[in-house]
């Protein structure tokens, strides 16, 4: 599937959202990748997952395991695991925590994980997850995502495959453009933020 191809389901979706937006990692941004727009069609997102298992297998090999970040990972993780014949498991956190393998989740000694997300802006939330499985006996291999809308500047300090790379601005709360900041914002992530 094809940059084009992909961010045409994005499109076709009604995934690619325009406004004004709290992003997980607190920056602002006018574009919204909703996922869930895509998420909510399986069979959409068998498509979509089945690119991206492809691209992980030509870059990383066989995997055992894929674990992804809750909530946003969780859909994606699954479906490409399902491309990839491996296991899915997710990490996720108490509100406002860190995030960890609940559930009897583990990473075998010997197995090998790919970390998949769905979007990395800044890729905090990857490296946090991969942070979470850091004592894991198996071992994480490398990163891959749907969208990276970092430009390929995000550093998650393993390789990131992506099916789409992006550069979208993002603006800090007191640096904001002044057509968003005309427009008031909206957070749709899961990630709590401090009251601005
Ligand atoms: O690269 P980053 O700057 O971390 O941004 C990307 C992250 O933001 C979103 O998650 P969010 O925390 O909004 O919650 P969600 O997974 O529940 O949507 C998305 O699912 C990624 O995990
Ligand atoms: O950075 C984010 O929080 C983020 C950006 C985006 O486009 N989509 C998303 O789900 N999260
Ligand atoms: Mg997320």
């Amino acid at each position: 599937m094809t940059s084009d191809e992909v961010l045409a389901e994005f499109r076709s979706a009604g995934a690619l959202l325009e406004g004004h937006f709290v992003l997980s990692s607190g920056l602002h941004s006018a574009v919204f990748l909703q996922k869930m727009a895509i998420f909510t069609d399986p069979v959409r997102t068998a498509r979509v997952c089945a690119a991206l298992a492809e691209r992980i297998a030509d870059r990383y090999g066989a995997v055992d395991y894929v674990v992804s970040p809750a909530v946003g990972g969780i859909v994606p993780g699954y479906e490409t695991a399902r491309a990839l014949g491996a296991r899915a498991i997710f990490v996720e956190r108490d509100p406002g925590g860190p995030f960890a393998l609940r559930r009897g989740f583990r990473i075998p000694a010997g197995a090998r994980a790919v970390m998949v997300e769905d979007i990395v802006t800044t890729g905090l939330s990857s490296r946090e997850c991969l942070a979470a499985l850091a004592t894991e006996p198996g071992a994480v291999v490398g990163a891959a995502c749907l969208i990276d809308r970092s430009g390929g500047r995000a550093d998650l300090g393993l390789p990131l495959v992506a099916l789409v790379t992006l550069d979208i601005p993002n603006y800090p709360p007191d640096q904001l453009p002044p057509e968003l900041a005309a427009i008031p914002a909206v957070k749709p992530g899961s990630r709590a933020l401090p009251a601005a």
